[in-house]
């Protein structure tokens, strides 16, 4: 019930909607309702002598029953022909007027619609957006552990599926009972003996249909699963193509497709075949209920209690009622849907950030002395990653770590902007813990410039000022040319302005990492946090990324994470990391003369150049 209520808190204010639908439907339900009534007066007209002949002159005081409506359309014929007319008026005033009535509850039943369509897209739009930022917001250990199709398809098909929730709220508590109410209404006014009869079938339909929907909402849930899944599974092959066609095994992951593809079907088909029943089910109990009415009516009209013209109206008013009757128990079966799913999506917005500013976090100002990782711990879940490592890098100083793979050397770069907590010991950045620093402030004087370029599928001026938001055309191209990234921009088909695609596609491996480090030249981090990247580029595009990255590390304190052998030679110190634990440190100079781990790395690098 909670779930449902802060649901419907994002259909913002409710009042807003609530009320014009209130009356919208108040109005569509009374002209329908007079639609059919009309039914009586015009067979009364065609079949029977002397029908409505006599004027009534004055408007009748109201009773709740046939007669009362019969004198008031009497009473209307009377205002627009007077006292002389002949039944061929009456037909065609009566048929004007079902035209008007009909026109109007048509109005009412659209604007009614558009009510309903307002409040369902904007409380989409508001429930998108903040679970977005809440995603946005999280640490970064969250989608670790979290599968990025998973998280797409709450923000995507399980919010569109709240919808459901939103709505048919509406329906249920400001449309159907209105509809059901009036519709009894006109019943009682016609034949109250009747009406009670046929009030006993009511609830009996109502109840066969709702067992028949309760058990959607299990269904509803595993195939939000299963599409998830999907999504995922979508996500991985698109990224991954190039793989999954060199290796050939698109037909490994077709069959794993098809399967989880089969499963979200199967949940559906049997989901939406239980859903279908409710209707024809409905239809065919109606019918049956009229069925029986027509015996027990029949018997009223054949001893005279009911006239014929009557009895009609009142079987086509009793069969508009079983619509509003179904789409009340319907609305019920999808608001548990809708819940299913809002479940879900409130469980994404409730995450929180387990990386957050202490309460009293002071804002950085610039690192002024040095960074200190002091006897730091670290594990991803319970695996220790980092075992009490020490060491200092002063300000201006390069600090390169190198070990084998597995080492440890991405997390402990990961550690000093934050993306994951220490569990033991300290970062400290000029003797503060840096967990005492207000987070985007700690951010603001760092630059991170990863192993995987990431790029967006935006233009390269727009990629760039991802490093400064208020970056000026010419800070971008001066950015650009320390990077050597401005003249292979200038060849691109329109400058700066040239989408790059997904991911940067369109660009090669030297040339995203050169925009990449344009990226970071624009940002002018003081602190630099530089994971190198391994994949081979060709002579030349070595050169040039090598030439960006020495104009990047300039006058900076950076910690580098070095494959290439000329960044580790112009490093202050070397740290080798391996199992988790500094294994050695140094100058190049000084750990080539320890004949280490340091040292038999370089020269397994030099035999593969
Ligand atoms: N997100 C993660 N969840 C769990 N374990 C992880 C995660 N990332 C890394 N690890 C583990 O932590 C250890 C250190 O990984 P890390 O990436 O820091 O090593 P590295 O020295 O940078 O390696 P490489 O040179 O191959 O990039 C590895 O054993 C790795 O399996």
């Amino acid at each position: 019930m909670n779930t449902y209520w802060r649901l419907l808190g994002f259909a913002k204010p409710i009042e807003k909607y609530a009320i014009p639908y209130f009356f919208y439907t108040l109005f569509y339900t009374i002209f329908y309702t007079f639609t059919f009534m009309l039914i009586m007066p015009l067979l009364n007209t065609l079949f029977v002598e002397d029908q409505l002949l006599e004027p009534v002159t004055a408007l009748p005081s109201f009773a709740l029953n046939t007669d009362y409506f019969r004198s008031l359309v009497n009473f209307l014929i009377y205002r627009v022909f007077g006292t002389d007319y002949s039944k061929m008026d009456v037909l065609i005033f009566l048929s004007v007027f079902i035209i008007l009535m009909s026109f109007l509850s048509n109005l009412f039943r659209y604007l009614g619609q558009r009510v309903m369509e307002t409040m369902r897209v904007r409380s989409l739009q508001r429930l998108r957006n903040r679970v977005y930022d809440n995603v946005m917001g999280l640490h970064v250990g969250y989608f670790n552990n979290e599968r990025k199709g998973d998280i797409i398809s709450k923000i995507s098909s399980d919010v569109q599926v709240v919808q459901f929730c939103i709505t048919n709220t509406l329906l249920v508590a400001f449309r159907d009972p209105f509809m059901i109410v009036g519709f009894l209404i006109a019943l009682v006014m016609i034949s109250w003996k009747l009406t009670i009869f046929s009030v006993i079938f009511l609830p009996v339909v109502a109840l066969v249909i709702g067992s028949i929907v309760k058990r959607l909402r299990k269904s509803a849930t595993a195939a939000q699963e299963r599409f998830a899944d999907m999504v995922s599974l979508m996500d991985e092959s698109l990224t991954g193509i190039k793989i999954l066609k060199g290796y050939n095994a698109t037909d490994y992951i077709r069959n794993k497709f098809h399967d989880i593809n089969g499963l979200f079907s199967r949940i559906s088909l049997s989901m939406a075949r239980r859903q279908q029943l409710a209707s024809p089910t409905s239809e065919f109990l109606g019918i049956s209920a009229a069925a029986v009415l027509m015996v027990y009516g029949g018997s009223l009209v054949l001893s005279g209690d009911l006239e014929a013209s009557a009895f009609v109206a009142y079987l086509s008013i009793f069969t508009q009622i079983t619509r509003p009757l179904r789409s009340f128990t319907d609305s019920f079966a999808n608001i548990n849907q809708g819940i299913a799913a809002g479940e879900r999506v409130l469980a994404l917005l409730d995450e929180k950030s387990k990386i957050t500013n202490a309460p009293d976090a002071v804002r950085m100002t610039g690192l002024h002395d040095e960074i200190e990782f002091r006897d730091v711990r670290f594990s991803y879940d319970n695996k220790e990653v980092i075992c009490g490592v020490n060491f200092k890098i002063r300000k201006g100083e390069t600090v390169a770590l190198v070990g084998p793979s597995g080492g440890g050397k991405s997390t402990l770069s990961d550690l000093i902007p934050r993306f994951y907590d220490i569990q033991g010991g300290a970062i400290l950045i000029d003797g503060v813990d840096i967990r005492q620093y207000d987070i985007e402030s700690l951010r603001e004087y760092m630059g991170v410039v990863s192993q995987e370029t990431i790029l967006f599928n935006d233009t390269i001026a727009n990629n760039l000022r991802l490093g400064k938001q208020d970056a000026t055309d010419e800070e971008i191209r001066q950015a650009a040319v320390v990077a050597n990234a401005h003249n292979f921009i200038m060849e691109t088909e329109h400058g700066y302005q040239t989408n790059i695609g997904d991911r940067g596609m369109k660009l090669s491996g030297g040339q995203r990492q050169r925009l990449s480090i344009a990226r970071a030249v624009l940002k002018n981090p003081e602190i630099l946090i530089l994971d190198e990247a391994t994949s081979a580029l060709d002579t030349e595009s070595e050169k040039l990324v090598q030439e960006a990255l020495n104009a990047l590390l300039k006058g900076r304190t950076s910690l580098v994470i070095a494959h290439r052998l000329s960044t580790i030679h112009n490093a202050d110190r070397i740290i080798v990391i391996e199992k988790g634990r500094i294994a050695e440190q140094g100058t190049h100079q000084q750990l080539m003369e320890r004949h280490g781990i340091y040292a038999r790395l370089i020269e397994m690098q030099q035999v593969e150049e």
